[in-house]
């Protein structure tokens, strides 16, 4: 009895004592935390004095537009108008936090864009941790410094003129297999169309980088889902800036999940790398036995480049080289289907200049017309409408001084839509950029006019850290369009609900076409809006 009631009395003492030290040990962790946030909510007062003079945004903090996705890219932009002169935008904005704590001010004139392009010593790229796990720091877009300066001279070659011709044909086998899968829809449908969503040609553009950079080596529906689970996730990428590291062992799909798919996107293109070295076909590219494909030319650039660095570079081309160029193709289709005419013109440059006779890779420059329209949509619906940058220095900037650790915003869609810039800036004009309009940029080899700035636009960014795969990017957008609108009209599927989100790049939401052989439908070409100038 009494061994009881010791027991008892010892098991009484031991659950005592462990809830004093867990209270203590919460009355610890809530003191901790409160400390932490007084501490940082004080730093950030004090920091937030040095921003004060700038403009501020009427809803302020930019953290919300991330969960408030549906009002679109067009609204957001539309946000920084200058009230009293709504064609232009302001220069300056003060958006509030971001995440991390870090100050968010977007500028969007093209002078400060050249200033922070141009100084990578003051403004380094953002810290986006997600983005960092997917495609490694090390890798080209992520990297800083030597590292990135070493890389950028080793990759440069991997999109040379002969690389790109080396792939055009691969190009084209695809878009054409993929225009005549429409033909088959077409014939089996009832309403004798084809139906394509911008999925489709996401999956069409991986399909395409997967044959050009990999020998189709992997399986693209697998690829495909895997990469727009990621893309898809917004919380993800948000989660991981908040949380950090441990935000991958939360088991939701937006954690947990994104992180796992990841991995197996990582595993098999190590595998692919792994198989290659085994098999000797890198020594082979290496000694001049001709490169298949990007990934060849990649592992022969050199034994510089690690096995981790090759994966995260392959990962770059994975994403970098698929969703952008899809959101290109969809937004192209899209303004073809709302401009009819331009349609029309389109198609008859092709006419003339292709005919009845395969593609060609000299035909993609003698397409002027379809270069004026693919650069007409890159202004108006640009797949990267702003760029973020971190300043590791403290920075002037349009009669500002602001502290080192701000974000800078870099709007270039807001450039790209300024009347101070642009003739009719709302304006699908493909024509504004015919040789002899005066609209070219000096950069692009025409007349600079007086109303334009080298740097009102830049679809591909510019600096040192300009797109490596832009004319990649072009090249393959333009094979897919020349294969398709030469024999397909293209219509909006019902009503205009289209609108630019952003993913990881702007995407049209709502996107459904209606492909049906040329002439031979009544409300594709023959109506809809009527300029290349319409609104
Ligand atoms: C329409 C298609 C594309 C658009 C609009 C686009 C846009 C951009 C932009 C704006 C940047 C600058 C990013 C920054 O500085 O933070 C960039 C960088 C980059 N892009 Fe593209 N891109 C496209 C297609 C491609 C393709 C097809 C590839 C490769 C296959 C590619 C590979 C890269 C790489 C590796 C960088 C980093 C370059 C560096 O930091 O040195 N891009 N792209």
């Amino acid at each position: 009895m009494d061994l009881l009631t010791l027991k008892a009395d010892t098991a009484k003492d031991v659950l005592l004592s462990a809830a004093k030290v867990g209270s203590l040990l919460a009355v610890g962790c809530a003191g901790a935390v409160t400390v932490a946030l007084g501490y940082s909510g004080i730093y950030y007062l004090w920091m937030g004095r040095k921003y004060r003079k700038l403009p501020r945004r009427k809803k302020w903090m930019p953290v919300w537009d991330a969960f408030d996705q549906q009002k679109g890219e067009e609204a957001f932009i539309n946000e920084f108008r200058d009230p009293d002169q709504p064609g232009e935008f302001q220069t300056v904005v003060d958006m509030g936090p971001d995440f991390n704590g870090n100050r968010i001010v977007a500028f969007s004139d093209p002078e400060t864009f050249a200033k922070i392009l141009n100084d990578t010593q003051t403004f380094g790229k953002a810290p986006n941790a997600g983005a960092e796990e997917l495609i490694g720091k090390d890798s080209l877009v992520m990297s800083e410094g030597e590292l990135w300066a070493r890389q950028r001279k080793l990759i440069t070659p991997v999109f040379h003129f002969s690389s790109l011709k080396a792939v055009f044909d691969t190009m084209v086998d695809i878009a054409v297999k993929d225009a005549d899968d429409m033909q088959h829809q077409i014939e089996t449908s009832k309403d004798h169309c084809a139906i394509r969503t911008k999925e489709d040609f996401n999956a069409l553009t991986m399909r395409i980088i997967i044959a050009c950079a990999f020998s189709s080596r992997f399986d693209v529906e697998w690829m495909h889902r895997a990469w727009g689970k990621v893309f898809h996730s917004i919380f993800y990428f948000i989660g991981r800036q908040i949380v950090g590291p441990l935000w991958n062992y939360i088991p939701h799909k937006d954690a947990w999940g994104v992180a796992a798919v990841m991995k197996q996107i990582n595993r098999k293109v190590q595998a692919e790398i792994d198989t290659r070295r085994k098999d000797g076909t890198d020594t082979a590219a290496k000694e001049g036995e001709g490169p298949r494909d990007l990934l060849d030319l990649l592992m022969a650039a050199g034994d510089e480049m690690s096995d981790r660095l090759m994966i995260d570079e392959s990962l770059t081309f994975l994403s970098a080289g698929h969703e952008t160029t899809s959101s290109l193709v969809s937004w192209t289709m899209y303004c073809l289907s709302k401009h009819p005419d331009v349609q029309r013109q389109l198609q008859e440059e092709l006419d003339a200049v292709i005919g009845d006779r395969p593609l060609t890779f000299d035909d993609i420059n003698r397409l002027e017309y379809m270069k004026c329209v693919v650069k007409e949509v890159l202004r108006l619906c640009p797949p990267a409408p702003f760029l973020d940058r971190l300043a590791k220095r403290d920075f002037s900037l349009n009669g500002y001084d602001l502290p080192k650790g701000t974000i800078v915003w870099l709007m270039f869609h807001a450039a790209q839509m300024d009347e101070r810039y642009w003739d009719k800036p709302q304006e699908f004009m493909p024509s504004r950029w015919a040789e002899g309009s005066g609209t070219e940029t000096a950069a692009e080899g025409g007349a600079t006019k007086a109303l334009r700035h080298p740097y009102a636009y830049l679809p591909f960014s510019a600096g040192p850290r300009n797109c490596i795969g832009q004319k990649f990017a072009q090249q393959e957008a333009s094979v897919i369009l020349a294969s398709v609108m030469r024999h397909y009209d293209v219509a909006l599927e019902g009503e205009d609900k289209v609108m630019g989100i952003i993913e990881a790049t702007m995407v049209p939401k709502n996107l459904s076409l209606r492909f049906t052989p040329r002439g031979t439908c009544a409300h594709s070409v023959a109506s809809g809006t009527t300029t290349d100038g319409g609104a």
